[in-house]
């Protein structure tokens, strides 16, 4: 697939979508630029080539609606800051305004259209709305690597009708990563999941199995695992109806000769709240009406000295329910084991990539995926949709 690199831009009128779906607090500051940052490479390169910068993305799901909570201003703010420049923002994504923005736009101007999402047409991957988007521009450049397994308009439909269709240098950053890391890793490859849920991230389980040589469980889902092997798990979180399923894929890693690492010990609380009394017991010794909220010491322990010889490691999911102090303490040693292993570690998942930022060790690991969604698409074995059309639009368009 080519690039941005491949492109000469000078004068062109450059739309690039980006993923700047950034959490924001209650008075609309963002609380992690880490999308923003991640997409500079490719806008610098732009601008470098004194490109017309037009900047494109959605934030929230304001469902076809122009709702002012869901307003790309404060990214605007933090962009233009980022850039060290001046970012314009326009009060709308499509329509005759935008047009006159864009064409009184100087070479080296940044322009960043408002929430495409205020328009149905986006989710919906509507054609006449990914026309518009496109006759915005000469070259469409797709950067938004977290929003790549929607198919949307702006990612989609785009592609169809924009004259040039490339990747941007985070995406592409992103895809030769996770390529690494699952298609030619060196070995041993131990993949650590974590989360709430076994169900969605099944088919992610599943497909690792073809590729891994290790998995360690944590979080939630590894009460399911252990209620299939008969433990009581008291009033822990665990999926009553994913229990068959989580014992076909010991079995299965059992076939294969995968080590399926799970909890032996863990640290219970008598609520799920902050100031729950806390206990660690083993597996199977919860106390009557507590629940297990983190692995334990013991597990810890023993999940490093599974890492300790990985040569690539694969995480998604904290270890346990790490917004509350009480119950960090497993995702965090987890951070420290992965940061001190030599492995390549990729790391995907909003959950997993906070905890790396709350330990301050995110520039420790290989990389940190911008995705969460869009990670574990990829770690289910499928092919991105966003990045199937461009790729399709690149050969079309050669
Ligand atoms: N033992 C547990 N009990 C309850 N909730 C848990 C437990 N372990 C993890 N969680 C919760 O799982 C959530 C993260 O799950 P998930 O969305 O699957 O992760 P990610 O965003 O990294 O993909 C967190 O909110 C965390 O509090
Ligand atoms: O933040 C995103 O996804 P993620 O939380 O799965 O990483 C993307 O911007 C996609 O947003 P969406 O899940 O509202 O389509």
């Amino acid at each position: 697939m080519r690039t941005v690199k491949d492109i000469d831009f000078a004068g062109r009128r450059v739309f690039v979508r980006v993923d700047f779906n950034v959490p924001l607090d209650e008075d609309r500051n963002i609380t992690d630029d880490s999308r923003i940052r991640g997409a500079l490479p490719t806008l610098e390169y732009a601008l470098s080539q004194n490109a017309k910068l037009i900047v494109a993305s959605h934030l929230g799901r304001p469902r076809g609606r122009a709702v002012p909570e869901f307003s790309l201003a404060p990214v605007a703010k933090r962009l233009s800051e980022l850039l060290g420049r001046d970012v314009r923002m326009a009060p709308d994504c499509i329509g005759p305004e935008v047009t006159a923005l864009v064409d009184s736009m100087a070479d080296g101007e940044v322009l960043l259209l408002e929430n495409l999402r205020y328009h149905a047409g986006e989710q919906e991957n509507d054609a006449a709305f990914g026309r518009a988007l496109a006759e915005l521009c000469d070259v469409y450049v797709n950067d938004a690597f977290a929003v790549c397994h929607r198919v949307n308009a702006s990612v989609a439909a785009i592609t169809e009708y924009a004259p040039v269709a490339v990747a941007g240098l985070l995406l592409q950053r992103e895809l030769d990563y996770f390529s690494r890391a699952m298609a030619d890793p060196q070995r041993p490859l131990v993949a650590v999941i974590g989360g709430a849920k076994v169900s969605s991230k099944l088919k992610a389980l599943e497909n690792m199995l073809d590729h891994v040589d290790k998995i360690i469980i944590g979080g939630a889902m590894a009460n399911t695992f252990l209620r299939h092997l008969g433990h009581d798990v008291g009033q822990s979180k665990y999926e009553a109806d994913q229990t068959g399923a989580a014992g076909e894929l010991m079995a299965r890693a059992g076939e294969k000769g995968i080590r399926l690492c799970l909890p032996v010990d863990v640290v219970a609380g008598d609520r799920f709240a902050p100031d729950a009394a806390v206990r660690v017991v083993p597996v199977g010794e919860i106390p009557p009406g507590w629940m297990a909220l983190d692995i334990g010491p013991a597990t810890a322990q023993f999940y490093d000295e599974v890492l300790c010889d990985a040569k690539t490691v694969v995480w998604n999911g904290p270890m346990g329910a790490f917004e509350m102090d009480a119950f960090s303490q497993g995702t965090l040693s987890m951070v420290s084991s992965v940061v001190s292993s030599q492995a390549m570690t990729i790391v995907g998942g909003g959950d997993t990539a906070a905890a790396l930022h709350k330990a301050g060790k995110a520039d420790r690991v290989t990389y940190v995926s911008t995705g969460g969604g869009a990670f574990l698409t990829l770690l289910e074995g499928r092919i991105l949709p966003a990045v199937q059309a461009l790729d399709e639009a690149d050969v079309r368009n050669r």
